[in-house]
């Protein structure tokens, strides 16, 4: 673990360079911002002495955090940075940026190389970005952003909380991300033609989310990643990319933030020569706010409780899928996947299962046969077939997509380009089968009936897959229902996912893709 450091201005990993993101504007070095004595004094061995009981307390009960049902057994410090002085007397906030490694057991199953940065043979630990507020008391309207009162270190007798739940706080990082520039490790950047007004009124997204996301004026949404690893996030990269071509159907980042911590991260970016380079963390996007939309979860839901179709948006979205899929198609690079990477593909599907049934027993029974569906796409690759693989979306379903009105009718988004947020950040990277992201659509319209208690859950969620698989092909000229096998494989790999995704955050919906397992068990193409 590196030497953490508590930043007050420009460190050795502001110096290094830049990310290659296209078309922002080259940050500038600010000036240090006004340091805290004590807290200097003390260092970052003693903040973070002082933080870790609160937050073993506080950080297991937040919904992003991802290692539920693991004790914590410690934490490490990546690094700190001062947003905003944090041990100044008056009743100013402070504003305290961490990146925090919690230390925890491997969970069952677990496979190495998860991509969170820990080295093989190092216990597990996901690296979490915190934004603490600092001040001598909370008021009244800031009581449940409570995290505690540290009863030592540099914070010792201060109030520490959530800092996206106080505006003011919220109203600096906007400040921020509209300079670019460095403050020790952390980078600003910003796309040059986008206008971000000052003075737009923040609000926390309170919806259940992997990440939190502040709303500014119904203008702009900016999503922090909460658990960060190295290397760009695709939430950046995919809607930059698509954000040179014609398609408009993902809205294109504004600004964005990242870290180059010192020590973390050297691998990918990694250069030959010039020794070990960080890759720098992605940690926030700024992306312009969709007003008036509702999401593709909420209209499914509405349609199955008002008995009501929903073949009309599911054909729509299958139409806007498609034009993202060829877009990205068209905006980066594709390959072909021929016998050694079509065996490579099934068998990571069939160890993800295997891993799977390792953490939630309740699959083992249905094992042999979920394994028939990748054993059928392999003999696919052996007997010579082939198909092509692309940058995708990674995560699709019906809560990444967005539906409003505007002239000329209704019209969908999709947004959230982050992938799987438990796969490795390089595996998320690489190009897949679209139908990838098409499985994942198809078992959403299966959640839909199931959650909203359809009285023929199948035959609804049936009409809008059949609608939706529709809509692509008209779009794309593929039909998906084409490739039978390919399509099984996928959606039987996306159950599993659900069932872990399920057992892990949410176990009472556990019976949703445990029913879908069921049946995909029984079905052989
Ligand atoms: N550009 C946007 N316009 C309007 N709402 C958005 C936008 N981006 C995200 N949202 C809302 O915020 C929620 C969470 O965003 P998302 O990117 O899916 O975060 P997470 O990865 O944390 O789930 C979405 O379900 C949607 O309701
Ligand atoms: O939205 P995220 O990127 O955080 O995705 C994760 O959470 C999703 C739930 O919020 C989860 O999706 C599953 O539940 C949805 C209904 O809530 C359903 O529409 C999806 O089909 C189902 O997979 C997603 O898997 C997970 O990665």
């Amino acid at each position: 673990m590196p030497e953490a450091s508590f930043s007050r201005g420009a460190s050795p990993g502001a110096q290094q360079p830049p990310t290659a993101v296209p078309r922002a504007d080259v940050p500038r070095a600010d000036p240090p911002p006004s340091a805290i004595r004590a807290a200097a004094a003390a260092g970052p061995a003693g903040l973070l002495a002082s933080l870790a009981p609160l937050l073993s307390e506080w950080l297991p009960r937040q919904r992003w955090f991802a290692g539920k049902g693991r004790p914590v057994t410690g934490f490490a410090l990546v690094c700190a940075t001062e947003l905003l002085p944090c041990a100044t007397s008056g009743t100013t906030p402070g504003l305290l940026h961490l990146l925090i490694r919690a230390q925890q057991p491997e969970p069952p199953g677990h496979r190495h190389g998860s991509g969170c940065g820990h080295r093989r043979g190092a216990a597990a630990s996901d690296c979490y970005q915190i934004l603490l507020g600092v001040r001598a008391t909370l008021p009244p309207h800031l009581a449940p952003a409570l995290i505690g009162r540290p009863s030592g270190g540099p914070l010792h007798g201060r109030t520490v909380y959530e800092a996206l739940l106080d505006p003011r706080l919220a109203t600096l990082l906007l400040e921020r991300l509209r300079m670019p520039g460095t403050l020790g490790p952390l980078r600003f950047l910003r796309e040059p033609s986008a206008d971000i007004p000052s003075g737009l009124a923040p609000r926390l997204v309170t919806a259940e989310q992997s990440n939190s996301s502040v709303i500014y004026g119904d203008t702009f949404i900016l999503k922090l990643f909460r658990r960060v690893s190295p290397g760009t996030n695709p939430d950046l990269e995919l809607p930059l990319a698509l954000a040179r071509t014609d398609c408009t159907r993902v809205p294109a980042p504004a600004a964005w933030f990242e870290a180059a911590p010192l020590g973390e991260g050297a691998g990918a970016g990694a250069s030959a020569g010039a020794g070990p380079r960080a890759d720098p963390f992605t940690l926030g996007v700024l992306q312009p706010y969709l007003a008036g939309s509702t999401d593709g979860w909420q209209l499914a839901l509405d349609a199955v409780a008002a008995r009501g179709d929903f073949t009309a948006a599911a054909h729509a979205l299958g139409q806007a899928t498609a034009e993202v899929h060829l877009a990205m198609a068209r905006a980066l690079p594709t390959s072909h996947l021929r016998r050694p990477q079509i065996e490579h593909l099934a068998a990571a599907m069939s160890e993800r299962l295997d891993s799977a049934a390792a953490a939630v027993p309740a699959l083992h029974p249905y094992r042999a046969a979920l394994h028939s569906a990748y054993e059928d796409l392999a003999a696919l690759g052996r007997a010579g077939r082939t198909w092509t693989a692309q940058r995708i979306h990674g995560d699709l379903h019906l809560g990444q997509v967005l539906r409003r009105t505007v002239e000329g009718g209704a019209r969908w988004s999709l947004i959230d380009f982050e992938g799987e947020p438990s796969r490795p950040l390089d595996e998320r990277r690489r190009p897949q089968p679209a139908v990838r992201d098409i499985a994942g659509m198809l078992r959403s319209f299966d959640y839909a009936a199931a959650v909203g208690g359809h009285d023929s859950p199948q035959d609804w969620a049936g009409r809008s897959r059949a609608a939706y698989c529709a809509g692509y092909a008209e779009a794309s000229g593929t039909d998906p229902r084409d490739d039978p096998e390919l399509l099984r494989a996928h959606e039987t790999d996306k159950a599993v996912y659900e069932v872990v995704y399920e057992a892990r955050h949410r176990p009472e919906w556990l019976p949703v893709p445990m029913s879908a397992i069921r049946r995909l068990a029984a079905t052989r193409t």
